[in-house]
Formats: C-alpha cells, sequence, structure tokens
C-alpha cells in the first residue's frame, strides 16, 4: 500500500500527532499510522510541565525542556484554534514541599526562577498540607495541561488541516533495504513514503532494535468538592518529595500519581500500587482521604537506559526517531516536533539534537585487533550526554569496523546494548594470554565463562576469572557441565553470584546448557526448556543452547528467553553450519536475537550465518585451537561484520543462466 504522502508517521500518542501536524503546517503531506490511542503513553499521563520539579540537573536535557516550556503558550494557542477545544493548558506553578530541610541553604535566586517557601510560607501558601511540612520550592513557571484534551486536540488540529490518521494499524516490521527503509509492514498491506518517523513510545523495540524499555505507571483520580475556582482545595500542582504528586483539574479532579514499575508490559492496576499511592497522597494532603476515588488507570513510559528521548537520525538514512521520552514526553512535545519537522523539512539539525542521538548507545571504539589488551568496550552505560567521545585514532582495520558497524544498529540482549556481534569463549587455550590477545583481537564485547569450571577450578581454569577485565567485557556465565535441569538452574544461580563478585552488579545473563549427551554434546530440549522457564521467572536473561528446532526456539522465546542460541554442528566440531534450513526457518520466526553457537570452523562459516541474517555468534574452539590463535580471533571478527554487511547489503538471486556484466549492444563486429 502507497501512501501519497511525503512523510509515514508510525505511532499515533502525543509525539507522533506533534509532528504530524508541525510537518502539514510547514506544507508537507503526512499520514499517521497509529496502533491504539487509548493505550498510548499521552492518554495516561498527568499532564504536568514540570523540568525543575522533576530535578532535570543542568545540561542538554534541562536546555531542551526549558525550551519546550516556552513554546507551550503559543503551542496551545494553535492547537486550540485549529480544535476549537480548550485544552487546560494553566500556567499554575508547582509547589515542591518537603518533610526534611535541605542540607544547603536554599538559594532564591536561579534561572528557571524559583523561590524557597519556609515552614510558614508553605502552609499559607497551600493550606491543608501535612503539618510534618518544613517548607518547599514554588516553581511559578512550571504548571500542567489536561493531556487526554490535549490528544484529542492535537489529533482534531492534525485532521482539521489535511493530516490522514489511519487508527487500529498495527505496523509489525520496518522493511528496510541498502540501508534505506522501504515500507512498514502491517496486517493491512506494506505502506510507503518518501520518508518515515518513529514515535511509537515503549513500544518501539517491537520494531527497531532501540534501547526503549517500558517503565509502568498507576494512577488513580478523586473527584475534589465542586466549589468556586478561588475556593478550591489545591490551587497549584504539588509535588512531594517521594515522587507523589497531585494535580489539580479545573473541572474539581485531582489527578494522583504515579508509580514507577520496571514490570514490562504488565498491565493492570494493583492493590500494591494503588496503596502506595493512597497512602502517600494522605499523608502529603491528608483531606484527599475523604474524596470519592473516580477512576484508576495506567500506563507505560517509554524509558531509555539514561532517561533522555532519542531524537533526530536513525541508522537509516530515510527514517527519524522521536522516542524514549521517559517521564517528560507532554512537557516535550512542542519542541520535539519543531526540531523533527525542521530535520526533515530542511536537514537543519539543531545544535541540541546531537546530544540525543541514537548513537550514544554505541560502543564509542572498536578495539585494534593486532592489541594485547583486553577489548574496550561499552556494553551497557551510554557516552555521557555532557561528554560526546571521540574516536581514537585508527589503523585502516579499525576504521573499517568502526564504519561498518556504526552504519549498522546495536545487538541488543535482554535490553543490553551490544556493537560487537561476535560472542567468544574462554576455554581451551594454550595460556591465559594467549586468551587475552585473542579475546582483544576479536572485538567482542561478551565472552562465556564456564561457571563450574571456574567454581572448581578445573584444569586451565585456575584465575581464569580474574584473567580478563571484566569492567570492558560483559561476563556470560555458562552452565556448561550440567546434564540436567535441576544442576543447570543451580549453576545459573552460582554463575549470577560470580558475576557480582566481579564486580558486574546488574548481569543477569546466563548462557544455558543442559547437556546429558557426552559423545556429541547435543543439549537436551525438554531439560533446557524447563531450566529456561524456571529461570526466566527468577529474573535470568537466558540464552539457551539448542539443537536447531524451529519449534524449540519458539517456545523457549514463547517463555521469554532473551535470545535462542541454535548449534551450528556440535561443539569443538569444526563442521560448520551443518543444518542451514533450520537455522533459517528459527532467524526467520524468532523476535529475539539468534545466536548461531558452536561447530563453526572458519571466518568463511562464520560470514556464512551471518549473512543468513544470525543476529550474533558464539565461537570458540575455532580460536582457541587455530595454529595463531590470536589472528584467527581477528579474522573471526571481521568475518561477523563482513557477514552481516553482506547481510544488510541484500545478496543477489541466485539465478539459473548467466547474464553479461558488460552491455551487449555496440559489440565490434555487430551492426
Ligand atoms: C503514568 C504516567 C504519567 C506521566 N506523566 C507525565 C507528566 O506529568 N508530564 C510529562 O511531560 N510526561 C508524562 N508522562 C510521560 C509521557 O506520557 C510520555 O513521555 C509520552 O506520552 C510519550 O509520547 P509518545 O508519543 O512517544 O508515546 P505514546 O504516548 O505512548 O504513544 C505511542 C503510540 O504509538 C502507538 N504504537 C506503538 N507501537 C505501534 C505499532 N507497531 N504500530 C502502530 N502504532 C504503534 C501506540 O498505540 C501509541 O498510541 C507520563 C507517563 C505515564 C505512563
Ligand atoms: C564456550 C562455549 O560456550 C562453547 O560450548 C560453544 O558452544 C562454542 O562452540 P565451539 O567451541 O564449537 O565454537
Amino acid at each position: 500500500m502507497r501512501t501519497e504522502d511525503e512523510v509515514l508517521i508510525v505511532g499515533g500518542g502525543i509525539m507522533g500527532l506533534a509532528i504530524a501536524l508541525e510537518l502539514k503546517l510547514r506544507g508537507t503531506s503526512v499520514t499517521v499510522l497509529s496502533r491504539d490511542f487509548r493505550q498510548a503513553a499521552a492518554h495516561a499521563a498527568a499532564g504536568m510541565l514540570a523540568p525543575q520539579a522533576e530535578a532535570l540537573p543542568p545540561g542538554p536535557m534541562r536546555d531542551l525542556s526549558l525550551q519546550s516550556l516556552e513554546a507551550y503558550p503559543e503551542w496551545v494557542r494553535k492547537i486550540e484554534d485549529l480544535s476549537s477545544t480548550d485544552i487546560g493548558y494553566q500556567a499554575c506553578g508547582i509547589l515542591a514541599p518537603v518533610y526534611d530541610a535541605p542540607s544547603d541553604t536554599p538559594n532564591n535566586s536561579s534561572t528557571p526562577a524559583r523561590r524557597w517557601l519556609d515552614q510558614t510560607a508553605i502552609h499559607l501558601a497551600q493550606p491543608g498540607l501535612n503539618p510534618d511540612i518544613l517548607g518547599g520550592w514554588w516553581l511559578p513557571e512550571e504548571g500542567q495541561v489536561d493531556n487526554r484534551a490535549l490528544t484529542g486536540a492535537l489529533r482534531s488540529a492534525a485532521e482539521s488541516v489535511g493530516v490522514t490518521i489511519h487508527e487500529g494499524v498495527a505496523v509489525t516490521d520496518v522493511e528496510r533495504r541498502h540501508g534505506k527503509v522501504v515500507g512498514m509492514r502491517s496486517p493491512t498491506g506494506t505502506w510507503q513514503a518518501q520518508h518515515y518517523i518513529l514515535a511509537t513510545g515503549a513500544w518501539s523495540q517491537a520494531l527497531l532494535p532501540v534501547p526503549v524499555q517500558p517503565l509502568k505507571g498507576q494512577m488513580i483520580s478523586v473527584a475534589a468538592p465542586m466549589v468556586d475556582a478561588a475556593e478550591r482545595p489545591l490551587q497549584q500542582v504539588l509535588f512531594g518529595p517521594d515522587g507523589l504528586y497531585l494535580v489539580p483539574r479545573r473541572d474539581g479532579r485531582i489527578i494522583v500519581g504515579a508509580t514507577v514499575e520496571a514490570v514490562g508490559f504488565a498491565p493492570h492496576n494493583t492493590p500494591a500500587g494503588l496503596q502506595e499511592l493512597l497512602s502517600k497522597a494522605m499523608r502529603l494532603f491528608p483531606a484527599i482521604a475523604q474524596f470519592p476515588i473516580q477512576e484508576c488507570w495506567w500506563g507505560f513510559r517509554p524509558t531509555t537506559p539514561d532517561q533522555f528521548p532519542i531524537l533526530g537520525a536513525s541508522p537509516y538514512n530515510n527514517l527519524s526517531l522521536a522516542i524514549g521520552h521517559h517521564r517528560n514526553g507532554i512537557l516535550l512535545a512542542p519542541i520535539t516536533a519543531h526540531l523533527i519537522a525542521n530535520l526533515v523539512t530542511t536537514h537543519e539539525t539543531d545544535p541540541l539534537l546531537p546530544h540525543f542521538s541514537w548513537e550514544r548507545f554505541l560502543s564509542p571504539m572498536v578495539p585494534s585487533p593486532a592489541t594485547a589488551s583486553p577489548a574496550p568496550s561499552s556494553y551497557s552505560s551510554p557516552k555521557s550526554m555532557s561528554q560526546p567521545s571521540t574516536l581514537p585514532s585508527a589503523t585502516p582495520t579499525q576504521t573499517d569496523l568502526t564504519v561498518a558497524r556504526s552504519s549498522d544498529r546495536p545487538l541488543i540482549i535482554a535490553g543490553q546494548t551490544f556493537h560487537s556481534r561476535l560472542m567468544t569463549g574462554t576455554g581451551k587455550y594454550d595460556n591465559f594470554e594467549v586468551m587475552q590477545q585473542s579475546v582483544a583481537a576479536s572485538g567482542c564485547e561478551i565472552v562465556t565463562v564456564a561457571v563450574r569450571r571456574v567454581q572448581t577450578k578445573a584444569p586451565g581454569h585456575e584465575g581464569l576469572a580474574e584473567a580478563l577485565d571484566w569492567s570492558r567485557i560483559w561476563m556470560l556465565p555458562n552452565t556448561a557441565g550440567c546434564q540436567t535441569a535441576e544442576e543447570a538452574i543451580r549453576v545459573a544461580r552460582l554463575g549470577r553470584e560470580m558475576a557480582k563478585l566481579l564486580g558486574q552488579e546488574d548481569n543477569n545473563f546466563v548462557k544455558l546448557e543442559v547437556i546429558p549427551d557426552t559423545q556429541y554434546l547435543l543439549p537436551d530440549p525438554i531439560g533446557t526448556l524447563e531450566a529456561a522457564e524456571t529461570l526466566v521467572k527468577e529474573g535470568f536473561a537466558v540464552l539457551p543452547y539448542i539443537n536447531a528446532d524451529p519449534l524449540l526456539a519458539k517456545r523457549l522465546e514463547d517463555v521469554g528467553c532473551a535470545t535462542v542460541m541454535p548449534l551450528g554442528s556440535p561443539i569443538g566440531s569444526g563442521q560448520g553450519i551443518r543444518n542451514t534450513a533450520n537455522i533459517q526457518i528459527i532467524i526467520e520466526n524468532a523476535k529475539v536475537p539468534v545466536v548461531v553457537d558452536a561447530g563453526i570452523g572458519t571466518p568463511s562459516e562464520a560470514a556464512q550465518a551471518m549473512e543468513m541474517g544470525a543476529d550474533a555468534l558464539l565461537i570458540n574452539t575455532a580460536i582457541a585451537k587455530a595454529h595463531n590463535p590470536v589472528a584467527m580471533a581477528q579474522a573471526m571478527g571481521m568475518a561477523t561484520v563482513a557477514g552481516r554487511l553482506a547481510y544488510l547489503a541484500g545478496r543477489i538471486p541466485v539465478q539459473g543462466n548467466a547474464s553479461a556484466s558488460s552491455p551487449l549492444t555496440g559489440r565490434i563486429g555487430k551492426a
């Protein structure tokens, strides 16, 4: 399905609609596809416009927020005029009371404006607060908007100027070719335009591997007594010290928010969530205990690892990103719409935009294949927003790898971002020095370690855990040597402790191996599934080693595994990829990364797996047992990148007949 419009926006929450309106007002034709408006965080939000109350530290994010706050009055006027709707914008100020006196002397001379109110002043400013409140900040420039009214009005305004909005259309895939997006696939067909914008909030990772996770917030509203405006119990937003806020709307509702829960897309209000909200609200403003409850709901904030949005260019030159606005998306809508519309229509990159680039989550450098130092990497921590990193001076090989990798999207496993798609092992090396050099030469960022062998100090494993710099390499503890699900579960727990002891507090990864067969080292599918179910429930990111069985891969994905790791051929056999057809089926159907593991013998086989579309590889024996392991590690690293590039580039179809490379017309001897 081709839209006649120039721009196609996926996601009709506040970002999608705000950008659509802005583009259309600049003369660009726009279509918006949106699955379900009521699931949008924009529908669930409280509508506070609160950069200071949210304690945003000085820096690009605060600058972005203040610019957006400043743009609000004009932006609201435009939307209200176009939609003929009052959207409840109030620059009513926000009061941020505290129970404990601040340690430093509050300083009132600051920009943006804020004023410290002592105990007497704050109780005068807002009668009915908990008597234990000792003072607080008055933030006169902050305020609120009725976010539900706003999004309804944005939609009417956009439609009134000619934006086409298709509600109920869920995009299932971003079709990409040769570094460009060529369409958005949906059950109603593939939608095509010249430029695409992703504004899919907390659901973005279903379409592209961007580090945006849902962060659930539960909310309640109560109805304050209907009295004259001047006598309402709350005149301004209250932003409590424990993150609880009360937002009084003009119609008498008070919005009470919000919990902050990392529970994925778990739906519903819960007793624990509501209790937390109500007890904090009654503590801050006791009168609320008597107001009738009107509504309870929940929503999902789109949250990145540094909690700042991802704005602007993407790895694809005709796709822009406007995602990850976390808890400030209502505030940031006007500035986001302005910056993205500028970028799309004039290719103008505002100086603020680079701070919010997706590239900040990439590893800043690729190791020199020839160096002996452990591989430098940044597997999870984003680069500081205020200190953009520069690439180190590069050898030609480094540059090639860096360019190749940076034109690709990162590999994301269980929310952790990796820039290398090769994982290696630690076993079978002649000595630690060669192992260290090989790991560095491969450029890998993930190294697997056999927990049992390390724990039992098996020959060749004494001191292994200390031999690598785990501040730079992500450890993948594996359950090698376990023959049953029970053993594997026990060893996985030990592995988690091992990672913690070595400084990786947040590492919950486990490579799950349940291998009762000692001759071919083939994994037990039933034991693997059983162990995976238990480990996922215990919060592990499970990477199961399996035979290339597409049905098992799906079952493991369904129980919540972070990847699937089909074997190419038996471990250590060097037989290469012996089950291409099944691996291909797994790749085509998987929604989690597919890591081809075991049996790879040569770089051409590594490249072959990547050309098939595997997301990553795990290679140990072929490197450790090569005549020159360090050189082989480097070759495997390059082959992984080459295979990936080839996959992204798209191979030519295989043809039965030859087709001449030079034109047939104009041949000598022919008329
Ligand atoms: C409880 C809560 C309170 C909040 N309070 C505030 C606040 O007071 N102030 C503030 O500034 N911010 C607040 N926020 C944050 C704000 O709501 C979000 O940052 C903002 O809504 C993000 O806008 P968005 O358009 O990116 O995503 P959303 O508003 O979530 O919209 C995304 C849209 O994309 C659609 N979509 C997703 N995937 C697909 C697909 N594959 N195909 C088609 N459509 C798709 C969804 O159906 C949805 O309609 C709050 C959020 C929550 C959850
Ligand atoms: C180290 C490890 O996890 C291996 O068991 C893995 O399966 C790699 O296999 P190769 O040694 O065949 O590369």
